[in-house]
């Protein structure tokens, strides 16, 4: 798929990983909605980059992907700026062990909200142009992080429907693809601040900083490289993606019946 002249939207775009995605997606001829409850952040960065993409290549739109109304709003918006939506990069997500409400609600809620947004959107039995939907778990959606045992639920959970919804899109001639990226550790700002995230389980931090020690830390750029190889790879729906400092590539599961097209 090249990009020249598609358009996306990328949650929690302001900074981070989903800042990084923008840019590649910029880089390679894409429209991008950068959406974000971080107005600030937010508008200081879309300003930035139409200096250096071109005028009107990124849009700023607020957006909490927690409420149904302001992410419904966020795709109308786009949708009429760009003309139609060709890929979604639902990435928006926190780490705080001590609001897991929260997080349940923005990493796993937010990327369902933002995938069924999507569908009806783009699946070409709406009359949409098809497309890809990239949703960015992590490490922990594939193995325990024993300091983070409900943010390990949330990205478990978003391996899980994405590896369902690419499915049954398939199986509904939806054409859209839908993967899953897990990167190890990334350095950003989620990352710097963890230690006084992580609640009742803090005092098991040194195991996870030993861990830390031992795998490196991705730099942003590093986990938008493969977002874009899931997003112009055309082959791949249903994948898990993961991605560490020394190794990347796609996670083998055991294939169940219950995915084969009826
Ligand atoms: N940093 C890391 O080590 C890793 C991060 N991830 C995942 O990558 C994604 C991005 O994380 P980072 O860039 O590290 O985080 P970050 O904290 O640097 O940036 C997150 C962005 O999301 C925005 N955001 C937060 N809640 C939001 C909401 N309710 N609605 C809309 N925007 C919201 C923030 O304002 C911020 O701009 C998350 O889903 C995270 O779980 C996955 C693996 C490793
Ligand atoms: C006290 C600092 C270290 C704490 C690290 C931690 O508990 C959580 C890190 C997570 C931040 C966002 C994530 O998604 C990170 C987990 C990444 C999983 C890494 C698993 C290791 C691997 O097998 O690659």
């Amino acid at each position: 798929m090249a990009l020249d002249g598609k358009t996306a939207i990328v949650t929690g775009a302001a900074m981070g990983i989903g800042k990084a995605i923008t840019e590649i997606l910029l880089k390679n001829g894409a429209k991008v909605a950068v959406l974000d409850v971080n107005k600030v952040e937010g508008e200081n960065l879309v300003k930035d980059l139409n200096k250096e993409y071109g005028a009107d290549r990124a849009l700023f739109l607020s957006c909490n992907v927690e409420s149904d109304e302001e992410f419904k709003a966020a795709f109308q918006k786009a949708a009429e700026a760009f003309g139609a939506i060709d890929i979604l990069c639902n990435n928006a997500g926190i780490l705080n062990e001590e609001k897991w409400q929260d997080m349940i609600s923005i990493n796993l809620a937010g990327v369902i909200r933002g995938t069924y947004l999507a569908l009806e959107h783009m699946r070409k039995t709406n009359g949409g142009g098809g497309g890809v939907i990239v949703n960015i778990a992590s490490m922990a959606g594939l193995g325990p992080l024993l300091t983070c045992p409900v943010y390990t639920a949330t990205k478990h959970g978003v391996i899980g429907f994405t590896r369902a919804v690419a499915a049954a899109s398939a199986a509904s001639n939806y054409g859209i693809r839908v993967n899953a990226l897990c990167p190890s550790f990334v350095g950003t700002e989620l990352f710097t601040t963890i230690e006084h995230k992580l609640g009742q389980f803090a005092h098991l931090k040194g195991a996870a900083n030993q861990l830390v020690e031992k795998l490196g830390v991705l730099n942003t750029p590093e986990v938008a490289e493969c977002i874009l190889e899931l997003v112009t790879d055309e082959t791949k729906n249903g994948e898990a993606f993961m991605v560490r400092t020394e190794m990347k590539g796609y996670v083998p599961f055991p294939s169940l019946s219950s995915t084969d097209k009826p």
